[in-house]
């Protein structure tokens, strides 16, 4: 492989909203500001359900597309589309980035998958594990990349905490993590908003649920002695809101009995989750506490029951998206068809985890929403 020419992959932007301006100002950053030269980032398409709309992002936030074409590695331009049937018929795109809300994940990851076109979607990726199973199945007929874009899988704090634990196993034998993440929604949104509509698949366990659920996998599903097992004695109790029924307060319990583990989750959308602790990780020789917030922490602390203390701090360059879009990078470089660190199979288990939490909590979705 030549080392000096950097493997570019030529994304398509589905949906022109929030989490695709962050992702795309990433996208735009030199990776070399995170030591990264064997991959970048092209966008060349950008699709909205109003054309104008494209445009106007385009013009706000990359207007010379990703850093790829900055730096004259590719030389497409980046384009406003309206609909994505549009997008999809490119012979230009080699992946697509889904950021539209949870309900309509499933419908472009589809649309796209049937294109031949790879694909990152946003978290969750589908609205219930049988879609899930049915965007897999179709990613692997068609020899093609799919992956749930849980970026806090990517950071290096991750990759470092996990050391800590499992490895030089710091905590000893690991117990109990708590995780939270919640936000300030219900009376600061309209009811028609993402997070409170029913429509869109909105509620705090689809929408804040990712995160929580992340940390409890990330150190206990993945701990070396769990050897893989998925939780047992899975428990849910939910709040929902008196006018649009979406789960608005939420705790889920996953067991871990192989390591006498017990991950206890939640997630609202009244309060936010305390400043000092999002994740609390306990093991025989102390804690590690990791400050909000869950997505994008910068920091862990390691307290040991010794009295001794670290504080590991974990800079992140730009909004963070870049390490997720690095990892699609390298396996669509490497030909494969889906991301180790983030399985389809991890995310068909979290999606039957998120069904049995709404079974359990007593969240149904409407009838707009396919099942
Ligand atoms: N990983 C992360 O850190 C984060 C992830 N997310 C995830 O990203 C997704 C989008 O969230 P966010 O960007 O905050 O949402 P926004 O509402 O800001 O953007 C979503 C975009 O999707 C398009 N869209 C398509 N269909 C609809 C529809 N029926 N109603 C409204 N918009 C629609 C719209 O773009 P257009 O008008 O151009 O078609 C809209 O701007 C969610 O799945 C959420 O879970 C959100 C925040 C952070
Ligand atoms: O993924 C997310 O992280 C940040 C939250 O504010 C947002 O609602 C959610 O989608």
């Amino acid at each position: 492989m030549n080392t000096t020419t950097p493997f570019v992959v030529r994304w398509a932007i589905i949906g022109a909203g929030w989490i695709s301006e962050q992702f795309v100002h990433d996208l735009a950053m030199d990776p070399s500001t995170r030591d990264v030269k064997d991959v970048a980032h092209a966008v060349v398409a950008v699709d909205s359900r109003t054309k104008a709309k494209a445009e106007a992002f385009i013009r706000d936030y990359c207007p010379e597309g990703g850093f790829a074409q900055k730096a004259g590695y590719c030389d497409l331009p980046v384009e406003a589309v309206e609909g994505y049937d549009a997008v999809y018929a490119r012979e230009d795109v080699d992946c697509v980035y889904i950021g539209t809300p949870h309900n309509d994940h499933y419908f472009s990851a589809k649309a796209a998958l049937e294109a031949k076109k790879h694909v990152l979607c946003e978290k969750p990726s589908t609205i219930n594990a049988g879609q899930m199973k049915e965007l897999a199945a179709l990613a692997q007929a068609n020899g093609l990349f799919f992956m749930e874009a849980v970026w806090t899988r990517f950071f290096p704090l991750m990759y470092a905490l996990q050391k800590d634990i499992h490895e030089t196993k710091v905590l000893g034998d690991i117990h109990q993590v708590n995780a939270d993440f919640s936000i300030k929604g219900v009376g600061r949104v309209p009811l028609t908003h993402r997070l409170l509509n029913p429509d869109l698949a909105g509620g705090a366990i689809l929408d804040l649920g990712p995160y929580p659920l992340t940390w409890g996998l990330m150190t206990l599903f993945h701990h070396p002695d769990n050897k893989l097992s998925p939780p047992t004695a899975v428990s849910s109790s939910m709040q929902l809101h008196p006018e649009t029924g979406v789960d608005i307060f939420t705790t889920v319990v996953l067991d871990f009995p192989k390591m006498t583990a017990r991950a206890n989750l939640t997630c609202n959308l009244v309060v936010e989750s305390p400043a000092d602790c999002t994740a609390r990780i306990q093991g025989t020789k102390g804690e590690i506490i990791v400050p909000r917030p869950a997505p994008r922490p910068e920091k862990y602390i390691i307290r040991l029951d010794n009295g001794e203390e670290t504080v590991k701090e974990f800079a992140i360059p730009g909004n963070g998206y870049h390490w997720e879009a690095d990892a699609v990078a390298r396996c669509l470089r490497d030909g494969l068809k889906e991301c180790e660190r983030m399985t389809v199979s991890e995310s068909i288990m979290s999606m039957e985890l998120m069904d049995e939490f709404r079974k359990q909590g007593g969240y149904e979705f409407p009838a707009s929403l396919a099942q």
